[in-house]
């Protein structure tokens, strides 16, 4: 364990995290490739937590100045400089590119020091085989809303990282939202369910929107009505903790209103459109895999 994080869990042990936080303590994170998802858990971090300290590069120059600005972000000029500074270092580059990366980084990166991927189809045996020695690899998968600290990430861990570097990582994201422990197995479903899924959640937004708007409600209004009935409903599942089905039919009266959409959403497939999204996200993730 590195001396930051021993620091980090003599206090951590003492107290708990956030009295630990409010003594000044501060994680070292640094991100390698500064994009959406990463600008996403930057700013989630950045909002729970002032006092971490976070680096980044990327070859893109305006999302590295954008981070910096918003978040306070430590715009360093290499991948190697990143490295050099951090006690985590968090490969965000798309999924072609880690083969690339891990070639170039590989000698440079401490044993002590922790490896979070987050890229679609690459597990850690993947990530191990750049290394000579048993590395300490945390395999996550994000989601988007860990801008506004409402994200949810999947994690799983090799045989090399302990117990304390579990709970440090499981912090680290859990300022950006759920935090949950998956199997390497697992990681596949949990990016087609979770990883991708607000993209599907927004397109259903949009579409909802242009309805309402051609029945004349307006556009922003549309925006914050169906935003705000989305979430409650969704928050609905598990604050419940009822079947899906039975809260479905709570909405349905007898020959009611709700009852003629739900028959219009079976007549359209709006169910298989959804299995077979995610069967083409789980087609595209294996490609990814190879
Ligand atoms: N977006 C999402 O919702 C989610 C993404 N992920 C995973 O996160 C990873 C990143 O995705 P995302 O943020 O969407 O991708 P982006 O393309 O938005 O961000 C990646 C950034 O890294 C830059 N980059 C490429 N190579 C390097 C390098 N060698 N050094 C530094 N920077 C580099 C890219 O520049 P350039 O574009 O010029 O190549 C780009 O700016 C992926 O592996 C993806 O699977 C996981 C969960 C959700
Ligand atoms: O589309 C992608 O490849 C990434 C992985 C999960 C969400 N977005």
């Amino acid at each position: 364990m590195s001396n930051a994080f021993k620091q980090f869990y003599r206090f951590y042990s003492e107290t708990n995290f956030n009295e630990s936080m409010k003594r000044g303590i501060a994680m070292k994170i640094g991100f390698i490739g500064v994009g959406n998802m990463a600008q996403a858990l930057i700013h989630g971090m950045r909002i729970e937590h002032a006092e971490w300290q976070l680096f980044g590069f990327d070859i893109y120059a305006p999302s590295l100045e954008r981070a910096a600005a918003n978040d306070g972000l430590i715009a360093l000029s290499s991948a190697a400089e990143v490295i050099e500074k951090v006690d985590i270092v968090v490969l965000a580059i798309k999924p072609q590119q880690y083969d690339g990366l891990l070639k170039e980084i590989s000698s440079s990166i401490r044993k002590e020091q922790i490896i979070v991927t987050i890229a679609i189809g690459f597990d850690i045996a993947r990530t191990q085989s750049y290394f000579a020695e048993p590395m300490k690899i945390v395999r996550a998968m994000p989601n988007t809303p860990a801008l506004i600290g409402q994200g949810v990430t999947g994690v799983s861990f090799s045989e090399a990282v302990t117990d304390a570097e579990h709970d440090a990582a499981r912090t680290m994201f859990a300022s950006c939202g759920t935090v949950v422990d998956i199997t390497e197995a697992e990681f596949n479903i949990f990016g087609a369910v979770a990883g991708s899924l607000p993209a599907y959640v927004y397109i259903m937004t949009e579409a909802l929107a242009d309805a309402a708007v051609q029945y004349g409600l307006g556009r922003a209004a549309s925006y914050e009505i169906i935003s705000q009935a989305i979430s409650g409903s969704a928050a609905m599942v598990n604050a419940t903790n009822m079947h899906p089905a039975q809260l479905k039919d709570q909405v349905c009266s007898p020959n009611g209103t709700t009852i003629a959409a739900v028959d219009a959403l079976e007549r359209e497939g709006f169910r298989h459109a959804l299995m077979a999204a995610v069967q083409a996200c789980m087609t595209r993730t294996k490609e990814l895999d190879k």
